[in-house]
């Protein structure tokens, strides 16, 4: 037993004083029981050395986020899992394991792989930040590989380790391993998750699990262990926009009123602005309080109990959000579902729907499709059978403060409650407000169109998708955007080219560059770019774009991995140096504001799915780089 285990027993305190400062992981196991998924997490507890006792300190950190009994260990946490499921006595299948290294910790969400496993994987995979994804090698990727990965680029896991397991039944093959790489690998870009690893092992033998083995002369890479401990998560969480779900009203005595809930993003500080919502009250906040006193600033995910300086009405349910950043309020939304009973999902039917700390009942409207997550189609469906997913139109019977999945997943998920049985059935990603996605409230029907958007592809033969260049004025996007088509045009593919320079003409010539009409000139630019794509068109657009919000908003209308964000990099002194069309001298000379890079920020793709430097490289290299990013998620032949 090691040493760091002995101090559990004997010095708890100095035991987690030790482990405080580490980062820690969590991650979701995919994977049936064929796939040795038991046997992986086992090799995976057992060589890392630090076993099942420190499951109490796993449960000493969930104690003070969620539990009742202040600095104690909440020890009913250790059977009863996370806090929201508890509140709805529901009881998910989803084992939390706990284990450290000297470099990090980690909590496993271990889900079984059995037929209800849709369910289980999504409450793991939704507090996770990466996925090991376990195939058998002899038998590769595989439909619940397929299902798997959709799930988690769903719930916008980032980061997906790919163990291809079992690789001494499949004498070490390389050639097999590779096989299975590469097909997973541009199914995994399909979908849009930007960082896939993948690692051959056997979790029987022990190779590449934590220790390398010498089985596997010919990979050179991390070990799966190497890979977890070094995974760089932490970038993933927003910082920016402050989201506090009130989950109690602490009210001890008549001069303490205290709104405490987990900082679900954003970070806050005494002083800050705040609005409450869905009242849209302002205020600002008085004190942080909590267990081991007042803090100068809180980060998520802390458990805190705020004060405000105003006697303003907040109660369970309700968001504390940055004012310049709130969450939407609104009635209706659309999300992804993933549906989970027996029982079908059925348009028009009462459901509880449970988003951040609210509960309210709802009705999905409509399924406006199924997406198929083999082909990534969408089919028209009356119902949700189990374990499908659809982007559904959700009505709410009050106005709730959410955000966009994508965007903050805490307060842009929801579970979906049977109103008898009181079972989770569904688990929904939110997309946008519906409003949003019709401009304005409308009582107009919507029309279903006849032919569907396969369809339309399937009878041009391409897959369509949006190809959205951004980046400051000057850097290249128009000359990238024809040269591209063209190249397009040449392979025989259907396109059509979006540039906001004519856009600016025609569909939005009432439109000037302040924020929000940038915002409206984007989501017009992007409700064009979306029919193109219903078209069954490769859709290319050119548009400054300057901020990410907007840019995250077009990604959101479309599946995962049917928009392709390309930088088109160049230096600001670059742009200004050719000043094609004068715009820098004139921003210079103050006859124009809010040029990009000049007296408005030009907020940089983190993590686009192409970076072309047109600045160090000739057009060609540029319109070749997005090429093959195009054939790597499928899109070209
Ligand atoms: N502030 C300001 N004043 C005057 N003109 C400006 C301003 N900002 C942009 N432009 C010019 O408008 C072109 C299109 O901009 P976009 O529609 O792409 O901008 S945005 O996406 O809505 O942010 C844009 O095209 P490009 O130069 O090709 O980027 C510019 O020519
Ligand atoms: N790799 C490249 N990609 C695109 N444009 C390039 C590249 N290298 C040089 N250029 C030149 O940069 C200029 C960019 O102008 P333009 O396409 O109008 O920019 P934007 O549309 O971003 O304002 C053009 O003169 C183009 O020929």
């Amino acid at each position: 037993m090691s040493h760091a285990s002995d101090l559990i027993e004997t010095d708890i305190e100095r035991y987690l004083k030790q482990h405080e400062h580490k980062d820690l992981l969590r991650f979701i196991t995919c994977g049936s029981v064929d796939d040795g998924k038991s046997t992986f997490i086992g090799r995976l507890l057992h060589d890392s050395a630090l076993v099942y006792e420190d499951q109490l300190a796993a449960v000493r950190q969930d104690s003070t986020r969620y539990g009742t009994t202040g600095d104690d260990v909440d020890l009913a946490l250790l059977v009863d899992g996370l806090q929201s499921e508890r509140e709805q006595g529901i009881t998910i299948d989803v084992a939390y394991r706990y284990f450290s290294t000297d470099r990090r910790k980690f909590i496993i969400a271990d889900t079984p792989g059995h037929e209800q496993y849709t369910r289980n994987m999504a409450t793991g995979a939704s507090t996770a930040q990466l996925a090991v994804i376990l195939v058998d090698a002899r038998h590769g990727v595989q439909v619940q590989t397929r299902r798997h990965s959709y799930i988690c680029a769903l719930l916008g896991i980032r980061h997906v380790l790919l163990a291809v397991n079992k690789m001494d039944l499949v004498d070490w093959d390389q050639g097999t391993f590779e096989a299975i790489r590469d097909e997973y690998t541009a199914f995994a870009r399909r979908l849009g998750i930007p960082d896939v690893r993948c690692v051959p092992l056997s979790a029987l033998k022990g190779d590449n699990v934590v220790h390398r083995g010498e089985h596997l002369p010919w990979y050179d890479g991390p070990t799966l262990m190497e890979l977890l401990e070094t995974v760089e998560a932490k970038a993933d969480r927003n910082l920016r926009d402050l989201r506090l779900p009130v989950q109690t009203v602490v009210r001890p005595s008549h001069d303490f009123r205290g709104f405490a809930g987990t900082l679900a993003a954003g970070t806050v500080r005494p002083g800050d602005e705040v609005v409450a919502l869905p009242s849209g009250l302002r205020s600002r906040v008085a004190r942080i309080v909590t267990y081991d006193g007042d803090l100068d600033v809180a980060f998520p995910p802390q458990s805190v109990t705020v004060t405000l300086t105003d006697e303003i009405d907040v109660s369970r349910g309700d968001v504390l959000a940055s004012p310049t950043h709130p969450a939407t309020v609104d009635d209706t939304l659309d999300a992804r579902i993933v549906w989970m009973a027996e029982q079908p999902l059925l348009p028009g039917r009462q459901y509880d729907i449970k988003l951040g700390t609210a509960t309210v009942p709802a009705v999905v409207e409509r399924i406006h499709h199924r997406i198929d997550v083999n082909t990534l189609e969408h089919h028209q469906v009356e119902e949700l059978g189990l374990n499908e997913i659809g982007l559904c139109r959700v009505q709410l019977s009050a106005r709730v403060p959410f955000d966009p999945y994508d965007e903050i997943a805490n307060t842009g998920s929801f579970i979906v409650i049977d109103r008898m049985s009181l079972h989770t059935v569904g688990a929904g990603m939110v997309t946008r407000a519906a409003t949003e996605a019709a401009g304005a409230e409308t009582d107009v029907p919507r029309r279903r169109l006849a032919l569907s958007k396969a369809q339309r592809a399937g009878q041009k033969g391409q897959r369509p998708c949006i190809v959205w260049l951004t980046g400051l004025s000057g850097s290249g996007k128009s000359s990238l955007a024809n040269a591209l088509e063209q190249a397009l045009f040449r392979r025989g593919y259907h396109s059509y080219l979006i540039d906001a320079g004519n856009v600016r003409h025609g569909l939005s010539h009432d439109l000037d560059f302040s924020r929000d009409a940038r915002a409206e000139n984007i989501r017009r630019m992007a409700e064009t770019a979306t029919m193109f794509v219903d078209a069954g068109l490769i859709t290319v657009c050119a548009s400054l774009s300057p901020y990410r919000d907007d840019r995250a908003m077009v990604r959101e209308r479309v599946e995962p991995g049917e928009f392709i964000e390309v930088h088109v990099d160049a230096t600001i002194d670059a742009c200004r140096a050719a000043d094609l069309d004068g715009l820098y001298a004139r921003a210079d000379a103050g006859e124009i504001q809010g040029l990009p890079g000049v007296d408005i920020p030009y907020e940089a793709p983190e993590q686009p799915e192409v970076r072309v430097d047109t600045v160090a490289e000739d057009l060609e290299t540029s319109v070749r780089k997005i090429l093959t990013a195009l054939e790597e998620r499928g899109v070209l032949r």
